[in-house]
């Protein structure tokens, strides 16, 4: 997660698609006191829950969580962090981001929502989309945080055989979504893609040119 200036911090933090793997909420989840898990598919939260209870047959993250905390300065407390962030989660939900309540159930705001690699997946246009960020605004407390992480340009990934739609992002039309829906000092991160000369991968995994990630503060409802 980029926050340059360590603003980015509170009690609440909601992770939106967080499909079934963790690595989404790793560094964010330092930050935070309690963490909320969603996603649409419930394989994806199966799989989730069952990280986060410590069932048989769950997948193993200490790759992950070694990446992150060699990153963040020192590998050996990969498993401090992982205890941790099981602590923490209060839950993992259903969520439809194509709803005006995203959750379907009634909850106080967020100080915080993160969410990685979902809305574009989940938005079949930029109508869809444009409604799916105020959706997802409705559950965040005015001042709290959204931090996005995307790809640029992508109509399609890949996982095996199958491939999924992707709906095109550009950072128009993200951060008019984002300004429509009530929110201001948007930074926008950019990345361009290693990959986008290399035929084969674009073929067989994904056609995005590049990723991004970007914070925005809500100012209130709109
Ligand atoms: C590309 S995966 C990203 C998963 C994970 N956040 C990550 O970074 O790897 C997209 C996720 O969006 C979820 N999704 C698709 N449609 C959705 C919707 N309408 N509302 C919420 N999540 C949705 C999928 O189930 C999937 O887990």
């Amino acid at each position: 997660m980029n926050d340059p200036a360590g603003k980015i911090r509170g009690r609440r933090l909601l992770d939106i698609g967080t499909g079934p793997c963790i690595h989404s909420v790793i560094s964010a989840s330092k930050w935070f006191v309690e963490i909320t898990l969603t996603d649409f598919a419930e394989p994806n939260r199966r799989e989730l829950t069952k990280w986060w209870k410590k069932e048989e047959g769950a997948w193993d993250w200490e790759v992950f969580f070694r990446y992150v905390a060699n990153m963040e300065g020192n590998e050996q407390k990969w498993k401090h962090d992982q205890d941790n962030i099981r602590e923490k989660i209060q839950g993992v939900y259903f969520c439809d981001v194509a709803q005006t309540n995203p959750l379907l159930h009634k909850c106080d705001p967020f100080d915080a929502i993160t969410s990685c690699l979902c809305l574009e997946a989940a938005c079949p246009t930029e109508e869809a989309y444009e409604q799916a960020i105020k959706n997802v605004a409705s559950l965040l407390k005015a001042g709290g945080f959204l931090v996005m992480v995307g790809v640029l340009g992508e109509s399609y990934y890949a996982v095996g055989e199958y491939k999924f739609f992707a709906l095109p992002m550009s950072q128009k039309l993200v951060t008019r979504s984002l300004e429509k829906s009530g929110f201001e000092d948007i930074t926008w991160y950019q990345f361009d893609s290693q990959r986008k000369e290399d035929e084969d991968f674009i073929r067989t995994v994904s056609n995005y040119r590049g990723s991004f990630v970007v914070t925005a503060t809500k100012i209130g409802d709109v």
